[in-house]
């Protein structure tokens, strides 16, 4: 079976936590693309969407899906969005497509965060996916000397800017034995708008192909 194949059956196991009557949140990227195209086959059942990029809402629109701002809706029941790599504890490296910031808050605000990927985004360490943490621009440089300060290879992703006007620095060469720790750490530097790591805030469900995924117990500390 293809990767692109084992997204879409990911996608499809997802509309599974859809509820009638909700404003359900949606991701970014090609997996979410297909979890959209599944969304809009049940869409006289849902209320609309709250969505994190442009590119999704465009997507959604096209199928006739209301999108709300989430200030408008408060509060959601379920988030549903990919990731570039996914820990056994359900942590993530997100922002590949240069929607983490969107993405976190909308996770944040969500009481059920299902993450669908294919096989091949398992991880037992996170970091051989560089990590994507967005910037305001103007603390570009700054922002890539504390992460050199931290031994990680700051990459700026020249030409992209995101939705919301900040840039993305992608770092090389980190694995990443305590995200928690981490993503708090990069969260301190000043003109740092957000960090792709989901460690504080993990998926509380992952669906890896047509599989929901058992989580592996945190060890005693
Ligand atoms: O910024 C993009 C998002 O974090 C995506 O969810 C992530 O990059 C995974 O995308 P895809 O499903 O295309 O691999």
């Amino acid at each position: 079976m293809s990767r692109d194949q084992l997204k879409q059956q990911a996608a499809e196991k997802a509309l599974g936590f859809v509820e009638e009557g909700s404003v359900v949140g949606v991701g970014t990227g090609s997996t979410v693309a297909f979890f959209i195209d599944g969304l809009a086959k049940m869409k006289a059942r849902i209320d609309g969407a709250v969505s994190s990029s442009e590119q999704s809402t465009r997507q959604l629109q096209a199928h006739g899906i209301p999108v709300y701002d989430l200030n408008a809706v408060g509060p959601l029941k379920l988030y549903i969005d990919g990731a570039d790599e996914c820990d056994p504890w359900d942590r993530l490296i997100k922002g590949g497509g240069a929607a983490l910031t969107r993405e976190k808050i909308i996770a944040q605000a969500s009481e059920t965060f299902v993450c669908i990927i294919d096989p091949a985004k398992q991880v037992e360490l996170l970091g051989a996916f560089p990590l994507p943490v967005e910037v305001v621009p103007m603390a570009r440089s700054l922002v890539g000397r504390e992460i050199l300060k931290l031994d990680g290879q700051p990459v700026w992703r020249e030409g992209v800017v995101t939705d919301n006007g900040g840039w993305i620095i992608d770092v090389h060469g980190w694995r990443i034995q305590d995200p928690v720790a981490l993503e708090a750490r990069l969260n301190q530097i000043p003109g740092v708008i957000s960090v792709g790591l989901f460690a504080a805030r993990p998926a509380d469900v992952v669906i890896v192909g047509d599989q929901i995924r058992p989580k592996r117990p945190l060890a005693a500390p």
